[in-house]
């Protein structure tokens, strides 16, 4: 695993920000952190990246213990925080020599800033002043400097939040090529770009994990065993063809032909089967999927 978060809680005073949090992380996933506002993703982002201490609980990243506090576990990993914090007064080019020479990086620092510069597409602005930088243009630094040291594993909190159109496909894009070598964990409000980036999903609300999944099971039919099926008829059938059907949960007429199936399984063989043997047509039958929006909404409303 490339990181292991175990029964991790802390505390701010009496409110408890994380509670109890485990998940896991294999090495080279791209995982999607969501939950709405004050879930807990910065303090848990903070806590895996040695920068907040937890107030119980294990986190491991690349079997090092953050506790450890070591140069070996800082290594490990790039940071991303919410709130890039860069020296505005320094130019492109020395602030990441300046980073670069904090992870001790040696004789190879000029190479890998020079690496970095050229991959995050910071050439034509790596001569200016980081004030003078667009939000975009900043953002890239704080990327280049969380891929310095060559880390297994990036924590990116909110990465593309204040971009425009543009430079959020371009730092997606970004991602999404950091992401072949690398395990990554980004947190977002930007359901389009879990569905772009991320293979795994976990959405935190009120400090709780409320799903831990792929994001394509996350949104399919299949969420909590619930399936939601749509059954159109050719003419008008009553309600009661769907009478005890074997995984049957709930039926919604919505119009004399239509109903809105509820089923513990897909059972769209059997309901054909039932109209068969009704003597009706059906035209058409579809098991329907969740967008993000909707499974996010669902579990983490504060009007379920
Ligand atoms: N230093 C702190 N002192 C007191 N409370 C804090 C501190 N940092 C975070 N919190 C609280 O912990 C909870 C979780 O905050 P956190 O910043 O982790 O949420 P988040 O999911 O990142 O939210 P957002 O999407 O708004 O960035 C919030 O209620 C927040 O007010």
């Amino acid at each position: 695993m490339s990181i292991s978060v175990s029964q991790v809680t802390r505390k701010f005073g009496t409110q408890k920000a994380l509670n109890e949090v485990s998940f896991e992380i294999a090495s080279g996933e791209v995982v999607g952190f969501l939950g709405p506002n004050g879930a807990g993703k910065s303090t848990m982002m903070k806590i895996i990246t040695g920068y907040l201490p937890q107030t119980s609980g294990k986190v491991m990243v690349c079997g090092l213990d953050v506790t450890d506090n070591t140069m070996e576990y800082r290594r490990k990993i790039g940071y991303l925080p919410e709130h890039n914090p860069l020296y505005l007064d320094m130019y492109v080019k020395e602030y990441l020599g300046h980073i670069a020479s904090l992870y001790k990086l040696g004789r190879k620092s000029k190479k890998r800033v020079e690496e970095m510069i050229e991959m995050t597409g910071l050439t034509p602005e790596s001569t200016k002043k980081i004030s003078a930088l667009s939000k975009g243009y900043r953002q890239r630094v704080g990327l280049a400097q969380a891929l310095l040291p060559d880390p297994e594993v990036l924590i990116l909190d909110e990465p593309t939040t204040g971009l425009d159109p543009n430079q959020i496909i371009e730092v997606r894009d970004l991602i999404k090529e950091v992401g072949k070598q690398k395990t990554v964990m980004l947190s977002t409000h930007i359901m389009q770009e879990v569905q772009a980036i991320c293979e795994n999903v976990i959405i935190i609300n009120k400090g709780n994990i409320v799903a831990n999944e792929k994001a394509s099971s996350l949104t399919g039919a299949s969420l909590r065993n619930k399936h939601e099926i749509t059954c159109e008829f050719l003419t008008p059938v009553k309600k009661d063809i769907f009478d005890h059907l074997e995984g049957l949960i709930e039926v919604k007429s919505l119009t004399n032909t239509k109903y809105r199936i509820i089923a513990s399984s897909d059972i769209r063989p059997t309901i054909f089967d039932r109209a068969v043997s009704h003597g009706q047509k059906i035209i058409t039958l579809t098991q329907d999927q969740k967008s993000m929006e909707d499974v996010f909404r669902e579990l983490t409303s504060n009007k379920k």
